[in-house]
C-alpha cells in the first residue's frame, strides 16, 4: 500500500516528504489516504487553537502513563483482550446509535478486559480526544490512543488526554517517522502498537529498534477486506524472529467469534483488538464472556 503525502505547509516537525502528491488537489486513491490528507488539515487547525509549545507544558502535568505491555504479558484473558470504544468506521458506518463511551468502557473492564483502546478521529470513526479523557476519568486500565499520527502533536495530545499507548501504522509512516515515533513516544511513558498488514511491513517493523509491541491488522484499509489468515500467515512467516526478540502480537479486527478467537490463538497472538463484534451488542461485558467463555 502506498500512501502519497502532499506538501507540507506550514513546515512539519518530521521528515514525511516520500509521499507526495503530483497534483495536490487530486482524489484519493483509498480510504487510508483521504483520512491522512484530512488529518493534515484537522491538525493545522488544532495547531492554531493550541501551540505544540503550550500542549507540550500541558504534558509535564499530566499523571504517568500505565504499563501497557506489562498489562497485556499478565493478560487477565488468554489472548489478552483489549477491547475497542468504536462508535462507527468507515467500513460499517455507524455501529452503536446509544453512543456511551464511559458506559461502555466500564462494561469492558467489568468483562476482563486487560486494556481498551479509544478511537479518537472524529470525521471517520465519530471519535473523539474528549471521550478519551471521559474514559481515562473512568477506568483504571491502560489505554491506547487509536488515531492516525501523523505529527507528534498528535502523540502529546493523547498524553495530555491520558493515553498510555499509541497506535503507528506502518502503511503511512516510513521508517524513519517510525523511529522518531517510537522514541518520542518511549520519551513519554507509553507504549508504541506497531500495525502491519503485510509481511514486507512486518519486516520493515522487525528490524525497527525498540519495537516491542506490533499488531497485525486483518483488515486491509484499501479494500476492506478481512481474513484472520492474515495474522496466520504473518505469524507463521516471522515467528521465530519475533520469539527472538521478545516481541508481544496483537491480533487486530475481525475477530467475531470464540472460533475465530481460537484461530488467532493458535497462530501464536498474544493480544486481540475487538470492536465491532462487541461494541455492537446491548450488554458489551456480557459479549466478553460469550467470546472467551469466561
Ligand atoms: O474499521 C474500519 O472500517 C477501518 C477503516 C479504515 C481504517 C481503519 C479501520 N479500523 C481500525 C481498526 O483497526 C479497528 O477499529 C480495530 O482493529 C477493531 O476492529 P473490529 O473488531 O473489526 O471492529
Amino acid at each position: 500500500m502506498q500512501i502519497r503525502r502532499r506538501p507540507p505547509n506550514p513546515a512539519v516537525e518530521v521528515d514525511i516528504l516520500r509521499y507526495q502528491v503530483p497534483d495536490p488537489n487530486g482524489q484519493a486513491q483509498h480510504i487510508l489516504e483521504e483520512i491522512v490528507w484530512h488529518k493534515e488539515k484537522e491538525i493545522e487547525r488544532m495547531r492554531d487553537r493550541l501551540s505544540l509549545l503550550d500542549l507540550r507544558k500541558q504534558e509535564r502535568n499530566a499523571s504517568p502513563a500505565k504499563d501497557f505491555l506489562g498489562a497485556i504479558a499478565q493478560g487477565k484473558t488468554q489472548p489478552a483482550l483489549i477491547a475497542e470504544v468504536k462508535k462507527a468506521s468507515p467500513s460499517k458506518g455507524v455501529i452503536r446509535e446509544d453512543f456511551d463511551p464511559v458506559a461502555i468502557a466500564q462494561a469492558y473492564v467489568n468483562g476482563g478486559a486487560s486494556c481498551l483502546s479509544v478511537l479518537t478521529d472524529s470525521k471517520f470513526f465519530q471519535g473523539s480526544f474528549d471521550n478519551l479523557a471521559l474514559v481515562r476519568q473512568a477506568v483504571d486500565i491502560p489505554l491506547l490512543c487509536k488515531e492516525f499520527i501523523i505529527y507528534p502533536y498528535q502523540v502529546y495530545l493523547a498524553r495530555v488526554k491520558g493515553a498510555d499507548a499509541i497506535l503507528l501504522i506502518a502503511a503511512i509512516l516510513k521508517d524513519s517517522d517510525l523511529q522518531y515515533f517510537i522514541k518520542i513516544i518511549r520519551a513519554l511513558g507509553m507504549t508504541p502498537l506497531v500495525e502491519v498488514h503485510s509481511l514486507e511491513e512486518m519486516d520493515r517493523v522487525l528490524a525497527i529498534e525498540g519495537v516491542s509491541l506490533i499488531g497485525i491488522n486483518n483488515r486491509n484499509l484499501e479494500t476492506f477486506e478481512v481474513s484472520l489468515k492474515t495474522t496466520q500467515q504473518l505469524l507463521e512467516a516471522r515467528e521465530d524472529k519475533i520469539k527472538e526478540l521478545g516481541i508481544h502480537v496483537v491480533s487486530e479486527s475481525g475477530i467475531h467469534t470464540p472460533q475465530d478467537l481460537q484461530t488467532v490463538k493458535d497462530a501464536g497472538a498474544n493480544a486481540v483488538l475487538i470492536g465491532e463484534s462487541l461494541v455492537k451488542q446491548p450488554d458489551p461485558q456480557q459479549a466478553i464472556s460469550q467470546l472467551f467463555g469466561v
